[in-house]
């Protein structure tokens, strides 16, 4: 497996109280945990708990209500550090024309440090989610779970320390679904912090578990 490259230091991710409002309606009502580098945690709960809430919270996605969620020891604790952080959500931003290897190279361009080796990290994210066989075939012609290991692919290419996934394995197979947790293993093992929306266990992972309350009002 690769992906071996150094994080960026973040000691810890710190989640304060957190509440969410949305539609006039509070979803999530005083969250709170801090997770260790090298620490993840399974958010789980009924449909509409506010899974996704919370990690587009954490994400800066959407405001919060209160409380605040700060990156300890990374000089960026000051507030939601998105350049800090992944969010893989259920909707795969790809754009249909660009192909895998295309996909990867823009997100290394545009998201990554021009100083962190771009052309040798597309590389990896291609062979570490298996996506060397796809690397020419445009992104509009992926099936659900291959469009699924090029959104993961991003996590390689571009390296931060907080990774923040909705429902990860949904619509990998077994064999994926291994890879990713390898990927998130190795991930957790270099200090990096995960938390994941799941209905399912996280391969390869023994995460904290903060179950969400099916009705915060
Ligand atoms: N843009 C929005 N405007 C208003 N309400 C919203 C919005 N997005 C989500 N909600 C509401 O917030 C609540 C939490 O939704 P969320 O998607 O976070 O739940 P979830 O736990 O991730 O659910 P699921 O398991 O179905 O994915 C739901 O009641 C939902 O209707």
């Amino acid at each position: 497996m690769s992906g071996s490259a150094a994080l960026p230091a973040v000691s810890a991710l710190a989640v304060r109280d957190v509440g969410v409002v949305r539609g006039g309606r509070r979803v999530l009502d005083g969250v709170d945990f801090r997770l260790a580098a090298g620490q993840a945690m399974a958010v789980t709960g009924e449909n509409g708990a506010g899974k996704s809430t919370l990690l587009r919270a954490i994400a800066g996605l959407v405001p919060i209500a209160g409380g605040r969620v700060a990156l300890e020891g990374s000089g960026l604790d000051d507030g939601p550090a998105a350049r800090a952080m992944h969010y893989v959500g259920h909707l795969d931003a790809l754009k249909p024309g660009l192909t895998v290897a295309e996909t990867l190279r823009f997100w290394a361009c545009f998201l990554g440090s021009p100083h962190d080796g771009r052309h040798r990290r597309v590389e990896e994210a291609l062979d570490s989610l298996d996506l060397a066989p796809l690397a020419d075939l445009p992104a509009g012609l992926l099936s659900a779970g291959q469009r699924r290991r090029l959104a993961f692919a991003r996590l390689v290419a571009v390296p931060r320390p907080v990774w923040l996934m909705d429902e990860p394995t949904a619509a990998l197979d077994a064999a994926s679904a291994a890879r990713l947790g390898a990927l998130m293993a190795g991930h957790l093992g270099r200090g990096g912090i995960v938390v994941a929306a799941t209905h399912d266990n996280l391969p390869g992972v023994d995460p904290l578990r903060l179950d969400l309350p099916g009705d915060a009002a």
